[in-house]
């Protein structure tokens, strides 16, 4: 379960370009829920999620994983109970480094206590069906320096990662932005039957409204730092494309005209 309360996060405060990103954001996920995040650029997206993985700090409020309150928990400490996929392939892995060194480094995020024994030929059994699911051949690759994949092979390598370990939740920041769209279909693919079979809490940022209609089941769209409109259950089955683009035009020709 996540629960972020109240929360409020300023950039460049009294200064004059000051950027309120979060402006008192409250939202709650069950256990289990999937949920779509879409919202306009700088409505606070990408800031949420660096506030709940611990990557920044909130000016004010909390957030509550499972019931603890990790508002002043570091990232590493974080790193336990949340698992992030970002946009840009090379940001989730370490190239310089195999496959198998790669998924153990995961592992060790989730608890660094069990790294004393390193890549032990059980682990490397565990890496090769969990990499399989992908049906990208990566688990015939184990030893395979990072780097010399491609930019969806990364990409597919750090969902592994971010999943294998049953995070308390997961985050997903337009994780398919940046790859082809045969290579997007996939990763998202692989997404989806990991979400679905570990019933993982998962919070998916998109900007494809198409998508925010067919996955997930709940629609949370942010604008201007909170949370604007929440849609689940009937509603969102009901919802359309263009009702979606509706909510986004306000504050869009807003913008356009300079006001
Ligand atoms: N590190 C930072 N320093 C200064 N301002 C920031 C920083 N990060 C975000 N902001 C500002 O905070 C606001 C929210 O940005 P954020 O990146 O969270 O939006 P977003 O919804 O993820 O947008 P996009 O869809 O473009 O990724 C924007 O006005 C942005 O310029």
């Amino acid at each position: 379960m996540l629960k972020i309360k109240d929360a409020r996060r300023v950039f460049f405060q009294g200064m004059p370009d000051e950027k309120v990103a979060l402006d008192g954001l409250s939202l709650t996920l069950a256990r289990g829920d999937f949920a779509i995040v879409i919202g306009s650029n700088g409505a606070g997206k990408s800031t949420m999620m660096n506030a709940v993985s611990g990557a920044l700090m909130l000016d004010q409020g909390s957030i509550h994983i499972n019931g603890a309150d990790v508002t002043a928990m570091p990232v590493h400490a974080r790193a336990r109970h949340v698992a992030r996929v970002f946009q840009d392939p090379m940001k989730g892995t370490a190239a310089s480094m195999t496959i198998a060194e790669n998924m153990l480094l995961a592992e060790m995020r989730q608890n660094p206590a069990r790294l004393r024994r390193g890549l032990t030929r059980a682990r490397r059994e565990t890496y090769r069906e969990h990499l399989s699911y992908l049906g990208l051949g990566l688990e015939d690759r184990l030893d395979t320096p990072v780097s010399l994949l491609s930019g969806g092979q990364r990409q597919s390598l750090s969902l592994v990662m971010a999943v294998s370990g049953e995070p308390d939740i997961l985050l997903l920041d337009e994780h398919t932005a940046a790859l082809d769209p045969r290579t997007a279909d996939l990763v998202l693919n692989a997404t989806l039957r990991a979400v679905t079979a570990l019933k993982l809490t998962t919070m998916m940022v998109t900007h494809n409204m198409a998508h925010a209609l067919e996955y997930g089941n709940r629609i949370i769209m942010l604008d201007a730092g909170k949370v604007l409109l929440e849609l689940s259950g009937e509603e969102k089955a009901r919802a359309t494309v263009p009702d979606l683009i509706g909510h986004f035009s306000v504050k869009s020709d807003r913008m356009l005209l300079g006001a």
